[in-house]
């Protein structure tokens, strides 16, 4: 990697050029500044004149946005997905040409992107346009962090490349993006929903308590699906203002392929990194929020000394002890979860902090948790074995990790729920439930008609 300090554009584009010709190689040339506060969301709805993908990454908790607009470099792997994408992301930042003068998280290089959550499961027509892993390195990147906004410029340069020209080209997009309207466009109503084989679903329910009693599995995770028909093509920038101003305590997330888009907010973190220090979440166990503040407080009481709940708490707890002591020490969990409240429902939240041993990444980290327990099972195999046979969906992206990396070794994944796949004026959303030996396929069902709630409210109104 090599980092410049003071420069124009140009000159970036002409050591880059350079670059690739003396090493035959084809360097990224990634440059970042400070610009005036704009908005994120709408950066993102300017960015549709440039018909290029656009990508958000949002944590509501933090003030932290990014939103990128087309492709530098695109991550792309079907198989080996995890260890592939690893060397890749290495040697472009080897290679790579950067000016970066800020330390801000989110700024310079950054690979946004996710991975289907069964890379052995033969993709049906719905998934098309998504890999089994995607990640993004944007030509043009808005950070947003705290009350700063930075803007990055990625471009992928070789040898017959005209700096020049290359640098007009850019700026003529930048001048495109950076010009944003006062406004976001209104957005159709549902014109109806239909759920996919409930009666169907609440038999699979039963027939995992039985097959978690017969086979000595502790739990299985299973997924439904809504279809969303709306009146006029979906806009995607109000739905994710809707999500940011809606989902406290989220990730809110979409990532567009050739005009289909994935879009959700999920408040279950997989792993923050921030240098060596990082931060798993275990996310599991639900309940309603309460109409009163009383009532709100009993549920959450209740909740937390429920036993089902606790047992599908607990496993994901376990696990994800355990497989951060193969990267970490430090591993610091406490005894007892705490309620997370969230808009429509609330979970059990245990945190998980460790520090990352040496010669580690937050691949490495990506690669031992998913799927946790939150989205898989226990023991992993029996409940893969499990859903790939008997869950009537194509989970896609859904339920797996999506985020972001840079090249500073920080970076954030999200487990993708509490989303849908937006499809001109369809979406497809998903819900899924922890099954332990006691659940009951009625509750289960009741427990995922309100996962579906933070994507239905903002679709359509
Ligand atoms: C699988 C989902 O939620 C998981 C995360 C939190 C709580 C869960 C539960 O209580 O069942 C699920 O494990 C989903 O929202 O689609
Ligand atoms: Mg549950």
């Amino acid at each position: 990697m090599i980092e410049v300090s003071e420069t124009s554009l140009q000159s970036m584009l002409e050591k880059a050029v350079n670059e690739a010709k003396i090493n035959h190689t084809s360097p990224l040339m990634s440059m970042t500044k400070e610009i005036k506060k704009i908005d994120p969301i709408l950066f993102f709805e300017a960015a549709k004149k440039s018909a290029m993908d656009r990508t958000f990454w949002s944590s509501t908790a933090d003030n932290f946005t990014v939103v990128g607009v087309g492709s530098a470099y695109d991550l792309i792997a079907e198989t080996n997905r995890i260890e592939q994408t690893e060397a890749v992301w290495k040697k472009l930042l080897d290679e790579a040409i950067i000016h970066n003068p800020y330390e801000t998280p989110g700024t310079g290089i950054l690979a946004l992107g996710g991975m289907s959550f069964d890379p052995t499961k033969q993709k049906s027509v719905l998934w098309k346009n998504f890999p089994h892993l995607a990640f993004t390195i944007p030509k043009f990147m808005l950070t947003e962090w705290e009350d700063a906004c930075y803007l990055t410029m990625n471009i992928q340069v070789g040898k017959d490349d005209h700096p020049l020209q290359l640098a007009d080209k850019l700026k003529r997009t930048e001048d495109m993006l950076l010009n944003t309207s006062g406004y976001l466009p209104e957005e159709p109503d549902i014109d109806k929903t239909e759920e996919v084989a409930p009666t169907e679903w609440k038999r699979t329910v039963k027939y995992a308590t039985d097959f978690i009693k017969e086979h000595s599995a502790d739990k299985i995770v299973l997924a439904r699906e809504r279809l969303v028909r709306l009146t006029d093509e979906a806009v995607v920038s109000t739905t994710l203002n809707k999500l940011t101003d809606t989902q406290p305590n989220s990730y809110v997330f979409a990532f567009e392929r050739a005009g289909d888009c994935f879009v959700g907010a999920s408040p279950e973190r997989l792993v923050k990194q921030d240098k060596n220090d990082v931060l798993s979440t275990c996310l599991a166990g639900t309940a309603p929020r309460g109409k009163t503040k009383a009532e709100d407080a009993r549920i959450g009481t209740s909740l937390l000394h429920d036993e089902k709940n606790r047992r599908e708490h607990d496993f994901v707890v376990k696990m994800i002890r355990q497989s951060m002591e193969n990267f970490c020490s430090s591993i610091d969990v406490p005894e007892e979860p705490v309620i997370y409240p969230l808009k429509n429902l609330q979970h059990l939240y245990t945190p998980v902090n460790a520090t990352l041993k040496e010669g580690y990444s937050i691949f490495d980290i990506i690669g031992e948790l998913h799927p946790t327990p939150a989205l898989g099972g226990v023991p992993r195999n029996k409940s893969l074995a499990f859903i790939r046979e008997h869950e009537r969906v194509d989970r896609g992206w859904y339920g797996a990790p999506v985020g972001w990396l840079d090249s500073n070794r920080n970076g954030e994944f999200a487990v993708a729920i509490r989303s849908g796949l937006i499809q001109g004026n369809q979406a497809s959303l998903f819900a899924g439930c922890g099954i332990v030996k006691d659940s009951e396929p009625e509750a289960e069902y009741e427990e995922t008609n309100i996962k579906f709630m933070p994507m239905l409210s903002v679709l359509g109104g």
